[in-house]
């Protein structure tokens, strides 16, 4: 199988991005993006394959109707199927929305049953039809869960190779940080997401920082937390923001987030492929090695650089006591998310 990210092409070959549950509100906030070159860079041709289910098939072909009106100089190709294999065959990466999103008083973990099934079954799938080197990322909720499922029920595609979302978090944490400081948002970073894509995820801003403007005397970057000088609203408001912020936008648009997470769900894809800035770490939810002590095998969200097209978690940072508890916390969750997820699949 070739290796896409290694061409040097003038006229790069397609990538064939596949989407899953394309008709839903996330593919329709996604699809532009990945056809304008947001996702993949604005010299990357891609070719779309859109998966969904019958009863969607016409709304579907509407979204494919669209994409073709939107006369997008890189897309090179649209497939809008309902069949799975045609949907997974040679996809060079694929973003999984598939799935029911939570409504107003669920946790996310609730739509676990309706979800998880669908992960295993496409597991298969994209085992058997995807490229040898395509890259994963699960969007749909439970997403650590579905993502772990995937790669328990597809053990030939590199556990390396699957991942889930937390960027919309990490993007989240940025904001808020952002707007308290009032600054611009591009000058803070090394916030991290730890563990779930849940409410018990762990934003740590311990480590955060922000690029200061220099003047005569100081220049460079300058620690989040020192700078709020507020460890109260720090260990608690600012967490439950993060936290509960999907839940947020539930109650006001009545529908979960949508642009935000269609803009991560590239955030991460492009940084994934193209790699990370220099000194810039962001979280992906990735199979656990065993670092900072949380179990192997655990699609859990840390913080990681990418090169190369490869990710790797940012080692040696100190943990506080505050942050073990929380961090092993969340980890907790997922071990028992992941033994409901094995009773639902029964
Ligand atoms: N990880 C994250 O940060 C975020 C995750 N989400 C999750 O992403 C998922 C998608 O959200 P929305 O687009 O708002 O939902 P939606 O309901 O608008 O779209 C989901 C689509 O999946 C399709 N679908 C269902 N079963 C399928 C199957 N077996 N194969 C192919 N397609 C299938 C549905 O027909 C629908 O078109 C939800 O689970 C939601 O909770 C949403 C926001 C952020
Ligand atoms: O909260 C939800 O159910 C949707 C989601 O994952 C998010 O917005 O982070």
């Amino acid at each position: 199988m070739r290796h896409m990210w290694s061409s040097i092409n003038v006229e790069k070959e397609p990538v064939k991005v596949l989407v899953t549950g394309a008709a839903g509100q996330i593919g329709y906030a996604l699809m532009p993006l990945i056809a304008r070159g947001v996702m993949l860079g604005p010299n990357q041709p891609v070719t779309i394959h859109m998966l969904d289910i019958e009863q969607a098939a016409e709304a579907l072909h509407g979204v494919k109707m669209e994409l073709i009106d939107g006369t997008f100089p890189l897309l090179r190709g649209v497939v809008a199927t309902t069949d799975v294999v045609e949907a997974c065959s040679d996809v060079n990466i694929a973003i999984m929305l598939a799935g029911i999103p939570r409504t107003e008083g669920m946790e996310r973990k609730d739509v676990m049953s309706r979800n998880v099934s669908i992960y295993k079954a496409q597991a298969s799938a994209l085992e058997q039809h995807a490229a040898d080197d395509c890259k994963v990322l699960v969007v749909a909720n439970p997403a650590n869960t579905n993502a772990l499922i995937l790669k328990e029920f597809a053990p030939s595609i590199p556990e390396k190779n699957i991942t889930c979302l937390t960027r919309l978090d990490h993007n989240r944490a940025l904001g808020q940080i952002a707007e308290k400081l009032k600054v611009q948002v591009n000058d803070v970073k090394n916030i991290i997401i730890w563990g779930n894509h849940s409410s018990t995820q762990y934003p740590d801003v311990n480590h955060a920082t922000v690029t200061t403007s220099s003047d005569e005397r100081s220049s460079g970057e300058r620690s989040v937390r020192h700078l709020i000088a507020d460890d109260k609203w720090l260990n608690t408001e600012f967490i439950t923001t993060i936290q509960q912020r999907g839940a947020a936008i539930i109650k006001a648009r009545k529908l979960s987030s949508a642009l935000s997470a269609a803009s991560a769900a590239c955030d991460h894809m492009r940084d994934w492929v193209l790699g990370t800035p220099e000194g810039t770490w962001v979280s992906m939810g990735v199979c656990s090695d065993g670092s900072y002590g949380i179990e192997p095998g655990l699609i859990y969200s840390f913080p990681v650089t990418c090169q190369n097209g490869e990710w790797s978690i940012v080692q040696g940072l100190k943990i506080d006591e505050f942050s073990r508890v929380k961090m092993d916390a969340t980890a907790s969750e997922l071990l028992e998310e992941k033994s409901l997820a094995y009773s639902c699949l029964g």
